[in-house]
């Protein structure tokens, strides 16, 4: 291993090359006997003050930097002493497991949005092209049919090449995963070359993380390079996709571009688009005359844009397009993505993941047409997050939606009323500039939800938005159990039945 890694010191009592290595972890209180334990500085504190702990846990060896190794020299284990500790956790991580990635035909997803929905299309692709198949991403992590929650949309990297190894023994053969810009500035991914990397667009987000919109895009910007990726799909449509695509085709780098939107120099375009509330139809049209009948089961014109994303994904990683376009069109939903809710009601009801500016004015643009009466939108913004986010979302949804309900969306350790005081504040910014909407704040969110139901007329759209998947709402440290589509569904079971709602809410 120390060959891995250039300017490695191996110090300890220990005869450090005789040191069995069964795991490697980055986190003290995820140990195991016999793991390598990497002890690296973090934003918080360093990972050398829990060495004590790790060794207790039956760590065999540590990783660690110079600034870590005395501490973890007083453990008494071996000390492997690198300059940096995170730049080196993939290489380490993929050596130890033996380069699972190098067996496995890597497809990676990047963007601010639609990476989930990207990689189950993909791994729809990948199934009905007959790979036993692999999938990690924000939702879970799939190894066939089994399912691991995650915790990350990118893996850190020793527990990344853990599932890629985890995979590999299962018979996986492809895998679909998300790629996100924490990731790609952590060197997450290092150790990996993927086979085919996508793009699908850029907008803000993350900029609690990313010094400012140009740095989270030159993070995004490095999976299309020649270390990380070899055949790269960007999306056109999207003016950071242009850029991409202009430094692709300016190094002479394999790669196709696409366009939802129908623009004559993309390579892939989608023709003959017929929105349908259940999906889309379409036709996609490539190289070399090639045309595909399409479809997608996930409605919006932006699930045109991520058909496409994944089924050219598909063919550059060399399934036959009419297996690709099919095993896309199989997939039936995305887990809390655009997810319906029925329980009987006379209007729509959904549950997205919508928590950008951009996503907002997206969902609810594509949810107006199929809407006869009010969009109604249940929104929050994230405590801990991208702060200038907020009065962007409050906007967005201002102008999207005839009626906002702002409502508590996990705000971590932030006080949860001034992250709403900021979302109101840009709603009321869109209505001084011509958005005709009501809006109201109501924090607790299944008392937003109870109130966005009682409200609803048939022909009417409601959305809760922000969640989709998650299981838990996040306040002062404490997660607490909670699950949008099943708040949604008990309320509007609740409201047939009785009818009615809170009186309780704060005026904006
Ligand atoms: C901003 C960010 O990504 N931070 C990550 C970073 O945290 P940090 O630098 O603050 O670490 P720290 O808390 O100072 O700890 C330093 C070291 O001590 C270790 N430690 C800490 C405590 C302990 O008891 N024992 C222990 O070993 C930690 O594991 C770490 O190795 O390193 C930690 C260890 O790997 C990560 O857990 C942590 O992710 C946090 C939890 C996080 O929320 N990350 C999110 C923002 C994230 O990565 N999101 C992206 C994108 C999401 C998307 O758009 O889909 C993702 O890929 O999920
Ligand atoms: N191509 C797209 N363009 C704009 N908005 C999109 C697109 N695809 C999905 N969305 C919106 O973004 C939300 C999140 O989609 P998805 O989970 O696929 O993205 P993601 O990139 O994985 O997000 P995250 O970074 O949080 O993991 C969806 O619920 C939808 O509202
Ligand atoms: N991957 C994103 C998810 C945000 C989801 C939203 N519910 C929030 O908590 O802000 C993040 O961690 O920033
Ligand atoms: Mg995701």
């Amino acid at each position: 291993m120390a060959e891995a890694v250039p300017d490695t010191v191996i110090t300890g009592t220990h005869d450090a090359a005789a040191v069995l290595i069964s795991g490697f972890t980055h986190d003290s209180r995820a140990v195991q006997h016999g793991d390598l334990y990497a002890a690296m500085a973090g934003a918080t504190v360093h990972g050398a003050v829990f060495a004590a702990q790790a060794a207790e846990r039956g760590a065999a060896a540590i990783l660690t930097d110079r600034e870590g190794a005395e501490r973890a020299a007083e453990t008494g284990l071996p000390v492997i002493v690198v300059p940096s500790v995170r730049p080196v956790l993939g290489p380490v991580a993929a050596c130890l497991y033996d380069q699972p990635s190098a067996h496995l035909k890597m497809l990676g997803v990047t963007g601010t949005n639609g990476k989930t929905t990207v990689s189950y299309l993909i791994d729809g692709g990948l199934r009905a092209a007959g790979y036993h198949t692999g999938l990690i991403g924000t939702v879970e992590t799939r190894i066939g049919e089994r399912a691991i929650k995650s915790s990350r949309t990118t893996p850190e990297a020793p527990d990344l090449q853990a599932l890629l190894a985890m995979m590999l023994e299962d018979g996986v053969g492809a895998v679909a995963m998300e790629v996100s810009s924490h990731a790609l500035a952590y060197g997450r991914t290092a150790g990996i070359r993927y086979a085919v990397a996508a793009f699908t667009n850029l907008t803000q987000d993350h900029l609690d993380f990313h010094a400012d919109l140009e740095d989270y895009f030159e993070a995004k910007a490095k999976l299309f390079t020649p270390g990380y990726t070899e055949f790269s799909v960007v999306n056109i449509d999207d003016p950071y996709g242009r850029r991409i695509a202009q430094r692709l085709t300016d190094a002479d780098q394999p790669h196709w571009t696409y366009s939802a939107a129908a623009e004559p120099s993309a390579h892939w375009r989608a023709a003959h688009v017929e929105p349908a509330a259940e999906g889309s139809v379409f036709t996609l049209i490539g190289p070399d005359d090639c045309r595909v009948p399409a479809s997608v089961q996930l409605p919006g014109g932006f699930n045109v844009s991520n058909a496409m994303a994944a089924i050219v994904a598909l063919v550059a990683a060399g399934v036959e397009p009419q297996t690709a376009a099919a095993g896309v069109a199989s997939v039936a939903g995305v887990p809390g993505r655009m997810q319906r809710i029925d329980a009987g009601q006379p209007y729509l009801a959904v549950v997205d993941f919508a928590h950008t500016p951009d996503a907002i004015g997206t969902l609810l643009a594509a949810l107006r047409p199929v809407t006869r009466g009010q969009v109604r939108v249940v929104i929050g913004c994230g405590g801990d997050r991208d702060r200038g986010k907020r009065p962007m979302m409050g906007a967005a949804a201002a102008r999207g939606a005839d009626e906002v309900i702002l409502t508590n969306d996990n705000p971590r350790s932030e006080d949860p009323l001034a992250i709403l005081e900021a979302a109101a504040a840009g709603a009321r910014e869109a209505i001084a500039t011509g958005a005709a909407s009501a809006v109201q704040v109501i924090p607790d969110r299944a008392e937003a939800i109870a109130r966005a139901v009682a409200a609803s007329r048939l022909g009417d759209t409601l959305v809760v938005a922000g969640k989709g998947h998650e299981q838990g709402q996040e306040i002062a440290g404490v997660v607490h159990p909670f699950d949008d589509a099943a708040v949604l569904r008990t309320a509007i079971e609740r409201s047939l039945t009785e009818g009615g709602a809170s009186e309780r809410s704060m005026p904006l």
